[in-house]
């Protein structure tokens, strides 16, 4: 096949509802008009035995699919595999998770702002939760969160906790994370590659001291961001809130935390939610990461995927010519070298061209597109 009619095959395995709003026809057509194919991987047939591909997406929960990558990635090791599983694992685990943006440096100019994490506890056990000195550093109110943040519907199911009282009732383990007043705002960043996407959605509203005061125990609640129009109890106080007049966090500043955190963790495909402090108008805490998180609700979302997708299938291409321009130097460097020992060893003949592999180092390099 000449290298013009060259397509690029992108196996995809995902639970179904993830495959239902991803793989939507207008992105799987876009993709195919530049030269990128979708192709569904059977989760219930072995990995192994499907393809060929030259990439790998994938969002699956489980060990048993940890080990089909791994099996296939060994016999297939010039197959990009985007994310590697160590690397999402940390977003399962929400103080790992966290750890992360705290050990990140980014330099703001223009208006000083700065970022962090809000004030979070791990709690492992029912004794630990009524012990007053592991809260003393707490302060109400706070969200209880689930630890491991597994994408089941159990790992969303959070809190927002008044006051001790409301504490009787957690399930450790739990992070207990501060609750910051931040306007009923919450900005969700969209990270594919280098490409950086914030959008605002409606999130909870702020809680004054006065409230607080009047308010018993704990309050339940599960993914407050993806809720519809339906869903919401307090229909009025979203439309006092005005969530299109509500300003925008300078996109230089988001972009260079997403960035960061991209490296940091050797991740593609995810987003990080951000709340704007109250108190101190120029202050951002990261409050929780997901991988491939719901991209079709972000705009042009199948544009923005295809060039992702277009351009690692150039990468993969300029490191094709890379290893095959290595390998013919290699070739020619050893061909004037059995030239020299002909001369010296009487040995006439050139043999076969070795056929070079991916070095575990040229591999890693591949990955991180
Ligand atoms: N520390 C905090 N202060 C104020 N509000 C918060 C805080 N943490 C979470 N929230 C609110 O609770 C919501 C759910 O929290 P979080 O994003 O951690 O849960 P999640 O289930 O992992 O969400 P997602 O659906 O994005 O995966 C947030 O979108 C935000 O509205
Ligand atoms: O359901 P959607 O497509 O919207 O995507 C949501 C996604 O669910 P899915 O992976 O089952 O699709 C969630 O993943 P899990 O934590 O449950 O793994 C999480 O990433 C949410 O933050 C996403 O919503 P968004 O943050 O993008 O608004
Ligand atoms: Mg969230
Ligand atoms: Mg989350």
């Amino acid at each position: 096949m000449s290298e013009s009619m060259r397509r690029f095959s992108i196996g995809y395995a995902l639970a179904p509802k993830k495959q239902q709003s991803f793989i939507q026809v207008s992105l799987v057509n876009q993709a195919k008009e530049r030269g990128v194919d979708l192709i569904r991987i059977d989760t219930d047939k072995s990995l192994v035995d499907q393809g060929p591909f030259d990439c790998i997406l994938h969002k699956l929960p489980g060990e048993e699919w940890r080990n089909q990558l791994e099996e296939f990635s060994l016999r297939n090791p010039n197959v990009l595999i985007i994310d590697h599983p160590d690397a999402i694992e940390r977003l399962h685990n929400r103080i790992s998770m966290l750890q992360v943006v705290s050990e990140l440096k980014v330099v703001s100019v223009g208006d000083n702002e700065t970022f962090g994490v809000p004030k979070q506890i791990v709690i492992y056990s029912s004794e630990a939760l009524l012990d007053p000195v592991v809260l003393q550093d707490l302060k109400f109110p706070v969200i209880a969160k689930p630890l491991v943040a597994d994408g089941s519907a159990k790992s969303h199911k959070m809190s927002l906790v008044f006051n001790r009282d409301g504490l009787n009732m957690l399930k450790p383990p739990i992070v207990l994370q501060e609750f910051v007043n931040h306007g009923g705002v919450i900005f969700k960043v969209y990270v594919v590659g280098d490409h950086v996407t914030c959008v605002k959605r409606k999130s909870l509203p702020d809680v004054s001291e006065e409230k607080l005061a009047s308010l018993e125990g704990s309050l339940s609640f599960s993914q407050i961001s993806n809720l519809t129009g339906q869903d919401r109890q307090d229909e009025n106080y979203y439309e006092a809130m005005h969530l299109d007049e509500a300003e925008m966090p300078p996109l230089s500043f988001i972009t260079d935390i997403a960035r960061g955190l991209q490296r940091a963790m050797s991740l593609h495909l995810f987003n990080f939610d951000v709340i704007r402090d109250v108190r101190v108008g120029n202050r951002y805490l990261v409050i929780d990461i997901n991988y491939f998180p719901g991209y079709a609700k972000m705009p042009l979302y199948e544009t923005v995927l295809t060039d992702f997708f277009c351009e690692i299938f150039q990468k993969t291409k300029e490191e094709k010519l890379k290893v095959d321009a290595n390998c013919s130097n290699l070739v020619s460097s050893e061909n004037e070298e059995r030239k020299l020992l002909s001369n010296t060893c009487g040995d006439e003949n050139d043999g076969d061209v070795p056929v070079l592999a991916l070095s575990r180092e040229e591999k890693e390099n591949t990955l991180q597109v």
